[in-house]
């Protein structure tokens, strides 16, 4: 939209607004101050102290100009008088000369100094006394260089003269209603003009609930499945327990409780939508195989899918190791031939194969089942929004299960899976040692090294993570090929490994099995290892320029080691440290628990950044705070449920209403 058409807005404050963000009428709509000041009351000079800012009314005496030292501009000094009152208003511009008329009575806002019976004020607002216009709760908007309070002002004074009782938000009338929230247009009155705190107090909660509704709404149709499941399973308990029994570790507390639960679900005649949320190295894997071991009991097929090769081929792996040749699995992943990968699909298609494991993109693309019954997902810590697609776009609805490693704290889990059932597992497999971790100063390295030979020499091996892949001169940071060389001369007589992200898949792949199978002691990394990768042998971690990294993401490093029974550490180096940065490294060393770290993480950064929610096309939250209004949450978690069985019993206005956003979304979505 074209701004210049408002009072007092030319072409370069228009160029700014749209730098802003302000493109459209809505978008100055929803532009809310972010802060008020309260002009409502005249108070008299007895009344005012020195600390706030207050709104007098006075009478003006005499005007004059003055010249201001060491500037060009001049000044403009007025005295007036205020009952019994006499002061001296200053400003330190010369405009308002002519706006002050000797005799005339205005307020003034600002903030008061007070002597006896002189009072002093510099630069308030004012207006003429008669404009009770003046006297109300002003709001303060976000700005940028080149644009005032004035110019905003003018603007939202003049996109509210634009907005009538036409205008519909994106709550249909439905449920304004259930939510018993006030009309858009009045709320948006209220945001920009608030009448009294009760009104703004009204107007808030009103976006506060439209956000939040429809944040979990979208995602909610992003990954609901509304159909009962097509694939009603039988729990072959023998086999299962039997299979149990006979697993060399007993399952943990949460394991069991989580395969409880996913043996509920898969007979219950409706679609499993369950997540299974544990800190790394909590045993997840072996609960997903539980639950492909009963669809494929019933002959049905299941897939697993994992977000890199590497862990596709681990959890083969596992499968493997867990069921020998008892069903028929295969491996499905992009550096496979053209030709392989397409027998593999026929057989898949023909129904030879029970399960699949692979990564979600080549399982995503063209694969077809002869009788899928459940698919996992491997997210740890993305999220697996788009995960509908590919389950509706085969018109099968089967059931689903979603891995996550990232302890997500209670409200970001209710609204990123607010329409999942939530298995979490807490503990650690017996016999875990907590990580040991510390911090390493440039000073301790020739120690930390010496620490990291006598490790490998007892038969361990050790991570090195550091950001870079290259050296690069502007960037004082450590790369993969300095560390490697670096590593090399002091180690000469170990094998050391490289991984990055730059490196194709099968030489990733190569590096990668080498170090799983113990042919190299020490391998050398950027953050591609951060995923899952299970080796249980290795038991050091040296995190390089630990500053560089996010909390969890450090968490997520670390837990690379520690997953068998020998004691793990994690040293953290870093020569330059920000006061954020400090404190990150600390909770490392004073803490292994996950759900602590992304407390703290996302009190650090925000959700929006932790989750990249806008990445997921979700909407910006302007008013709600996912931590703040949990209880806001909650009821729109409870509206949503309640809707959502409407649609299902097919009312109209709901069905309607869901379709087209549920569209809208796959449209944005498939981009
Ligand atoms: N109950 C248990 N007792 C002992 N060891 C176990 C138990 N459950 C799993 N393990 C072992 O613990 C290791 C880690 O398990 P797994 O790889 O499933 O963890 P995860 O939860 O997937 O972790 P990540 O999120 O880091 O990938 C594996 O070597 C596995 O065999």
């Amino acid at each position: 939209m074209d701004f210049t058409q408002f009072q007092g807005i030319g072409a370069k404050k228009d160029k700014l607004l749209h730098k802003m963000g302000l493109h459209s009428l809505e978008d100055v709509w929803l532009d809310f101050p972010v802060r008020y000041v309260d002009r409502r009351k005249v108070m008299t000079i007895a009344e005012c102290n020195d600390e706030m800012p207050v709104v007098i009314e006075a009478t003006v005496l005499n005007v004059k100009k003055k010249a201001m030292k060491f500037k060009r501009s001049q000044m403009v000094i007025c005295e007036v008088q205020s009952h019994m009152y006499h002061g001296e208003i200053i400003f330190f511009t010369s405009y308002v000369f002519n706006k002050l008329i000797v005799g005339n009575a205005y307020y003034f806002f600002g903030k008061l100094t007070r002597q006896g019976i002189f009072f002093k004020m510099q630069h308030p607002e004012f207006s003429e006394a008669s404009d009770r216009r003046f006297l109300r709760i002003q709001p303060i908007y976000r700005l940028t260089a080149g644009l005032t309070q004035i110019d905003m002002l003018k603007l939202h004074e003049g996109a509210l003269m634009r907005l009538d009782s036409s205008h519909t938000g994106p709550l249909p009338p439905f449920v304004e209603h259930m939510a018993r929230v006030v009309d858009r247009v009045a709320a948006i009155r209220q945001m920009h003009f608030p009448t009294d705190e009760k009104g703004l107090k009204v107007a808030r909660y009103r976006f506060i609930y439209e956000e939040l509704f429809m944040l979990q709404l979208k995602l909610v149709l992003l990954k609901r499945h509304y159909h009962s499941s097509e694939t009603h399973l039988l729990p072959s308990t023998r086999d299962i327990d039997d299979f149990i029994a006979q697993l060399p570790f007993e399952l943990t507390e949460g394991q069991r409780k989580a395969v409880e639960a996913i043996r509920t679900d898969l007979v219950s005649g409706y679609a499993m939508n369950r997540l299974i949320q544990g800190d790394v190295g909590s045993g997840k894997t072996i609960v997903a195989l539980i639950a492909m071991r009963i669809a494929a009991n019933n002959g049905s097929q299941s897939v697993l899918m994992a977000p890199t090769t590497v862990l596709a081929e681990q959890h083969f792996q596992s499968l493997k190791e867990y069921f020998g040749e008892t069903y028929k699995a295969v491996l499905l992943t992009s550096n496979m031939t053209a030709k392989t990968k397409r027998e593999i699909k026929e057989s898949i298609a023909e129904g030879h194969i029970q399960m699949i494991v692979g990564t979600q993109a080549i399982i995503q693309e063209d694969v077809d089942f002869k009788n899928l019954a459940l698919v996992i997902t491997d997210e740890q810590h993305r999220f697996g929004v788009r995960q509908r697609f590919f389950a509706t776009q085969k018109g099968m609805h089967p059931h689903t299960l979603v891995m996550s490693a990232t302890p997500i704290p209670r409200t970001l889990s209710m609204i990123l899976y607010g329409d999942m059932n939530v298995s979490q597992i807490k503990e650690m497999p017996v016999g875990r040692k907590p990580i040991k971790t510390h911090f390493v100063s440039e000073k301790k390295k020739a120690a930390l090294y010496g620490f990291v030979d006598d490790s490998i020499e007892a038969g361990r091996q050790a991570y090195f993570v550091c950001p870079l892949v290259e050296t690069n001169e502007q960037l004082d940071l450590t790369s993969v090929e300095a560390l490697y060389e670096a590593l090399a001369a002091r180690f000469s007589n170990r094998q050391i490994g490289v991984i990055h992200g730059r490196m194709k898949a099968d030489e990733k792949d190569d590096v990668m099995h080498r170090f799983k199978d113990g042919e190299l002691d020490i391998l050398v990394s950027t953050t591609v290892i951060e995923v899952g990768v299970n080796v249980p042998n290795a038991t050091v971690m040296v995190i390089v320029d630990a500053e560089r990294f996010g909390l969890s993401q450090l968490h997520q490093l670390r837990g690379r080691v520690g997953r068998g029974a020998e004691q793990a550490y994690c040293f953290m180096m870093s020569s330059k440290m920000s006061k954020d940065a400090k404190k990150r490294i600390e909770t490392m060393i004073n803490t292994n628990d996950g759900f602590q770290i992304a407390e703290m993480d996302l009190a650090m950064r925000g959700p929006g950044e932790m989750f990249g929610l806008r990445q997921h096309g979700l909407p910006e939250l302007r008013v709600a705070d996912l931590v703040k209004h949990q209880k806001t949450l909650e009821v729109v978690q409870e509206h949503i449920r309640t809707l959502m069985s409407e649609y299902v019993m097919g009312n109209k206005e709901v069905v309607k209403y869901f379709d087209a956003l549920g569209e809208m979304l796959n449209e944005e979505a498939v981009l």
